[in-house]
């Protein structure tokens, strides 16, 4: 690798076309399922029992781009503005911030919440790390039980407001639902009934995740 090149991962944190297939850099050969729905779907809450049952880390695209705007980085206010409106952050800074978030984690089997939501996350994903999904966990549930959900919350986040409520399921019809679409066409996404009790909802998903363990994806 070229001095140039070694210094330019040092200071984007990615790694270079050599060092991908497939792998994070230090050769970490990683499982990756992306846990989509619309907002206030539950798809945080299920993570987090995935993650105590079958022993996946959670990488919340949200919460990673929620701690930028704490952290008061270069980049916070533009992401603040965006989110409150209900507006995509880009894709290279989202991406990033997973992909660094991998490297950081010991782990190798990763759920990414919420993550990817248009066809540029999935372009920039796929060129910043070559990682393909395992399958994709849908969470389906309409949107006056998650509008429900929202506005109960409580969590003091400043989008679970009606306004950007309606801008974030419109983001998820025009941009989201697609991309599950084109997955599904594939045979990648696993539909789950999520408008029912979370214990109920999660024994969808743990047949789900049983039944991938079994098949080794
Ligand atoms: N199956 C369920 N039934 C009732 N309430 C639920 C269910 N799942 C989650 N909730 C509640 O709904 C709210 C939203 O859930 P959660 O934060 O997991 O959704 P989310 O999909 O991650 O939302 P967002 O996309 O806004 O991050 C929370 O208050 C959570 O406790
Ligand atoms: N891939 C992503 C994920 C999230 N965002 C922004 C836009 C969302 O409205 C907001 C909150 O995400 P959530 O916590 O509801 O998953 O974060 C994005 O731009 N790109
Ligand atoms: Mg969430």
């Amino acid at each position: 690798m070229g001095n140039c090149c070694a210094l330019l991962k040092s200071i984007m944190g990615f790694a270079t076309e050599e060092e991908h297939d497939g792998r994070l850099p230090k050769q970490k050969k990683v499982k990756v399922v992306f846990v989509l729905g619309g907002p206030g779907s539950g798809k945080g809450t299920l993570c987090a029992k995935i993650v105590e049952q079958f022993g996946y880390s959670h990488l919340s695209s949200g919460d990673l781009l929620r701690k930028e705007i704490k952290a008061g980085s270069e980049h916070g206010t533009m992401i603040q503005n965006m989110m409150n409106e209900g507006k995509l952050v880009p894709s290279d800074i989202t991406v990033r911030l997973i992909q660094k978030a991998m490297q950081e984690t010991d782990n190798d089997k990763f759920l990414l919440d919420g993550f990817p939501r248009d066809e540029e996350n999935v372009r920039t994903f796929e060129k910043l790390t070559k990682i393909e999904p395992d399958f994709i966990l849908f969470l389906d549930c309409p949107e006056e039980e998650m509008t429900k959900r929202l506005l109960s919350r409580n969590q003091g986040r400043e989008d679970d407001n009606i306004e950007t409520i309606k801008k974030r399921f419109r983001v998820f019809q025009e941009s989201t639902l697609p991309l599950v679409n084109y997955y599904a066409s594939k045979g990648k996404v696993r539909k789950v009934d999520a408008a029912r009790p979370v214990e109920d909802v999660f024994e969808s998903v743990k047949t789900i995740f049983s039944s991938a363990n079994e098949q080794g994806a």
